[in-house]
């Protein structure tokens, strides 16, 4: 299995959890869909996997996930793909250019929350958004709510590893644990170290029931 994380704490955080199980590969993928799609792509021409997780830390949205809390992703959606109009935003699905949506392996998802949920760790499933820009405003926030009304969290490469997974025939997961919540950039509120503690015992519970 390939778990795909975007910086060397998320890297460092994932391989603590798994505590030397062999049978998971952990990579520094890069910030943003672009470097994580093509990270992700390299790793899956060179080799086979039966499975690839992007796993890192995340923005909550407020009402669906909670600080340090892990969110399963139960879809993952490139939010941001798509143009602007006069009426808002239209997705590449409505443009008629594919699909801004990759479903995740359903079955996989599910045993992972409730292997989460049984370790007594908070857990929610939710659709995972892919932005290329972090969201900083409150008129941003709602407004992807407002087209999302279930978004879980946010975070910058899921729809690229996923994307890469897709191509492979390789099925997806997304794990993120929330630093912060989707809003107003207030940077000194984010609380990295308490996401990267959840993304480690998330990582343990990981190779427990995978
Ligand atoms: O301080 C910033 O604004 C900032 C901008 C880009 C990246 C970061 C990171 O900390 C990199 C790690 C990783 O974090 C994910 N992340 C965490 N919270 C959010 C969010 O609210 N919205 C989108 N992404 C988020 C993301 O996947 C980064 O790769 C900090």
């Amino acid at each position: 299995m390939l778990i795909v994380t975007s910086v060397g704490p998320e890297h460092d955080a994932v391989v603590r959890g798994l505590n030397g199980d062999k049978r998971f590969e952990v990579l520094i993928g890069g910030v943003g869909p672009v470097s994580a799609a093509a990270s992700t792509a390299r790793a899956l021409a060179g080799k086979s996997y039966e499975l690839v997780i992007c796993a890192g830390i995340a923005g909550g949205f407020a009402g669906q996930a909670e600080m340090g809390s892990v969110i399963v992703a139960n879809e993952i959606i490139a939010a941001d793909l798509g143009a602007q109009t006069p009426d808002g935003f239209c997705s590449i699905d409505e443009l008629g250019f594919g699909s801004a949506r990759i479903a995740v392996d359903a079955a996989k998802a599910t045993r992972v929350t409730e292997a989460l949920r049984a370790a007594g760790v908070a857990t929610a499933s939710g659709p995972v958004l892919t932005l290329s820009t972090v969201t900083g405003t409150a008129e941003t926030a709602a407004e992807l709510v407002n087209r999302i009304p279930s978004a879980a969290a946010e975070a910058m490469e899921g729809f690229g590893v996923a994307t890469a997974a897709k191509a492979a025939g390789v099925p997806v997961l997304e794990i993120r644990t929330v630093s912060n919540m989707v809003g107003p950039r207030d940077r000194a509120a984010w609380r990295i170290k308490e996401a990267l503690e959840a993304l480690e015992a998330a990582s343990t519970v990981l190779a427990e029931v995978l």
